[in-house]
């Protein structure tokens, strides 16, 4: 029987700034009214109510007949498709390339001929191994694809930020993601690298050493997409308009310079903020300002490949800047951030396959197979053959063929003709002049499966990007490889990827064994070829040698308590905005705090909510009093001890000193301390900060 009513008869609600109409249970309506637009179902059908299903009496069943109702949760209950089999957790954004020059000497791609000419692109950035919801500082290898919408036809160069892979044959491709992924028996570890299948695979894939040493440097924990390199990794061909080849490598270089964060900051930033990359790339995109690459190529011909030390089909080789400079040739800026991120970013479909006149691939075998793959994956992922008429995959330049029909076909032949030859009309008709001229390579061979012996050499490039490190990137190269084999629970996987490491360094062999606690080191492992010892290092391979001298792209985070001189926080503020990054501000509540002149301070972050590894360098402008009740509150301490941890510089008051003195850091230990008292003061907190990090505070620190 129903319950009597004890409603009042008022059918209209405010809910503090929003005026609403209650229905007959209590439930709230939001009615269209002047010019809102009324809601419909997808066929058009205007909704009269979207908060009730169709029933028999107020408590009687669901009928059948509510066609909004089944329309709605039908909708709903198919609204997600396939991840991507790799790279599933991804960012996107819009912009443009502009051409510095014509390169018609080297290619007849159309987006290179005239200097200044701007080509829409989209860019998805991403993670490797873990799925769509992962968290985004992973350490893993960071997609990097670009897809130019040009003149003739979309181009994507699907890159990543590590300019060498894994394996040198695309058949090995599914062993190499099953062994990263979450093991089939148990579904864990998501996200990681750090488990035995892993590392046994990589243990018994000698071809893998180059690529791992990279993955266990700073370069897989990196502090923003904006602040990463990108590669196209294979050795690809441009093609002139007289059909003359060049070989090209494809490099992205980020004009705010590169930078990584350390692995204590990656693992506490993953529970601070899991979407930390994307949210950066979407403040950044949506403040305007605007992330810029430039595009290099590394230019060589035969006789270059043919004289180079190592092959340059071997796409677990690069060639270092040192002995081929890349040469700057255009500009790639993000603008724009999708409207919807399902319609853009997760529908995008990239495919090594699709290059322009002009462009051409090479005999890589893993680019040959990965030519396949693409286009196959994006069938079963998106689902039918006309993913092309996504908007986001659709070429912006005219098009026509006789392609038709299919699941949710959009674009259909007009007329009779859809086929050609055909005597009806005009066209469309191949043009063997403006068409895809296949670069006409002469092969010959027998065919066998078979992996040549250029390709044997799997130590010595590892080895070059090992000493081509900083002591400190070397530090974390043996913690993150002592991190990673720790967590293998067959000792035997460990010992013997000491016996590979002892082959690309011995320190670096004998350095993970120590900290794994082997005390007896194995021998090394027996190499197919002698490993190179000769190989200078190459300084452009260091992150940290080639830092941006500029704090521009960085943000600060200002722990402020009330009674805050707020003359110093402006003071401060314009500083930082002037070098072109940004602050944010720390309180104990995100209220604000009431500054010692009495005015007001905003927050963004209450001090759980915005700890220290969030930025990239700290403030604390407090008062005496208010640093004395911060020393008491483990997250005050913690914002301090992290800043301090992860080498950041810190500027601040005289106030703070009470809060600095019970996180258990002495300001006067190291010059990353500024106090910030002075005008003078803060423009060298500035300075300081372009350094990025005090490295070498870390050997202090010991993390
Ligand atoms: C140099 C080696 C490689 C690089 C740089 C690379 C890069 C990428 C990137 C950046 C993506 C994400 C694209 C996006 O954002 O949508 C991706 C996806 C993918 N890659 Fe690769 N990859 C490599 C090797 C391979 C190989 C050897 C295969 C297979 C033979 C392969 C198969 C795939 C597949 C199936 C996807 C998912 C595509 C999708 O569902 O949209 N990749 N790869």
């Amino acid at each position: 029987m129903a319950k009597r009513s004890r409603q009042s008869t008022d059918r209209s609600a405010t809910i503090h700034d929003q005026k609403l109409v209650r229905g007959n249970g209590g439930e709230l309506h939001q009615i269209a009214g002047g010019d809102t637009e009324v809601l419909t179902t997808a066929q058009g059908g205007p909704v009269a109510d979207d908060q009730n299903t169709l029933k028999v009496g107020q408590r009687g069943p669901t009928l059948i007949e509510d066609f909004h109702f089944r329309e709605k949760i039908f909708h709903f209950d198919h609204e997600r498709i396939p991840e991507r089999v790799v790279h599933a957790r991804g960012y996107g954004a819009h912009g443009f390339f502009e051409t510095y020059e014509s390169l018609a000497a080297y290619t007849r791609a159309d987006i290179f001929q005239r200097a200044g000419e701007r080509t829409p692109v989209f860019v998805r950035f991403s993670t490797v191994a873990g799925s769509k919801g992962s968290f985004d500082l992973a350490r893993d290898v960071r997609g990097f694809a670009v897809k130019f919408y040009t003149k003739e036809g979309n181009w994507d160069l699907v890159g990543n930020n590590i300019p060498v892979f894994f394996i040198q044959d695309a058949i090995k491709f599914p062993d190499v993601i099953h062994s990263v992924k979450p093991e089939p028996d148990r579904a864990f570890p998501q996200a990681q690298s750090a488990h035995d299948n892993f590392w046994d695979f990589i243990s018994l894939t000698p071809e893998s050493m180059h690529m791992v040493m990279w993955v266990m440097s700073d370069r897989a924990i990196p502090r923003s997409f904006r602040f990463m390199q990108g590669f196209g990794v294979h050795t690809f061909r441009l093609v002139n308009a007289k059909n003359e080849s060049t070989f090209v490598k494809f490099i992205w270089k980020p004009k705010l310079g590169m930078q990584s964060v350390v692995w204590n900051e990656a693992v506490k930033i993953n529970g601070a903020d899991p979407d930390f990359h994307r949210r950066d790339l979407w403040n950044a995109i949506s403040s305007g300002d605007f992330p810029e690459w430039e595009l290099n190529l590394q230019l060589f011909d035969q006789d270059f490949a043919d004289s180079f030390d190592f092959d340059v089909l071997d796409p677990t080789k690069l060639i270092p800047e040192e002995v081929l400079p890349p040469v700057p040739v255009g500009r790639l800026v993000l603008d724009r951030m999708p409207d919807n991120f399902f319609a853009e970013t997760e529908q995008v479909a990239f495919m090594t396959q699709n290059v322009p006149p002009g462009i051409d691939f090479s005999n890589d075998p893993l680019l040959q197979g990965r030519n396949f793959s693409y286009l196959d994956t994006q069938l079963k992922r998106l689902g039918s053959p006309n993913f092309t008429h996504i908007p986001i995959n659709a070429p912006k330049c005219p098009f026509h063929h006789f392609q038709q029909d299919g699941h949710m076909a959009m674009r259909n032949p007009v007329g009779r003709v859809n086929y050609q030859p055909n005597s009806w009309g005009d066209g469309p008709r191949e043009s063997p002049v403006k068409g895809f001229p296949t670069f006409a390579n002469p092969e010959e061979g027998q065919k066998v499966r078979l992996r040549p012996e250029s390709f044997a050499d799997h130590y010595s490039q590892a080895r070059q990007f090992f000493i081509s490190q900083t002591a400190t990137e070397q530090r974390h190269i043996v913690m993150a490889l002592t991190f990673e084999l720790s967590k293998c629970e067959n000792p035997v996987i460990r010992e013997r990827m000491i016996a590979h490491l002892l082959n690309i360094d011995e320190t670096l062999g004998s350095a993970v064994a120590d900290k794994l606690g082997i005390t007896k080191l194995p021998k090394p492992a027996d190499a197919a070829v002698p490993p190179r010892d000769d190989l200078l290092p190459s300084p452009a391979l260091s992150i940290i040698e080639n830092g941006p001298e500029s704090f521009a792209g960085r943000k600060v985070g200002v722990l402020v308590s009330p009674g805050a001189d707020a003359a110093l926080l402006k003071r401060l503020q314009s500083a930082i905005e002037k070098e072109g990054a940004v602050m944010e501000v720390v309180a104990p509540k995100v209220g604000g705090v009431e500054a010692a002149d009495g005015s007001w301070i905003e927050a963004k972050h209450m001090i759980d909510g915005g700890p220290s590894v969030l930025f990239d360098a700290v403030g604390l402008i407090l008062s005496e009093e208010g640093a004395e009740r911060l020393a008491g509150e483990a997250a005050a301490r913690d914002f301090v001890a992290d800043a301090f941890a992860h080498c950041k510089f810190i500027g601040f008051s005289d106030g703070a000193l009470p809060l600095l003195e019970r996180a258990g850091v002495d300001p006067k230990v190291d010059e990353g301390f500024i106090g910030l008292d002075s005008p003078k003061s803060v423009a060298k907190f500035i300075e300081s900060c372009r350094r990025l990090r005090l490295w070498s505070r870390e050997m202090a620190v010991q993390l």
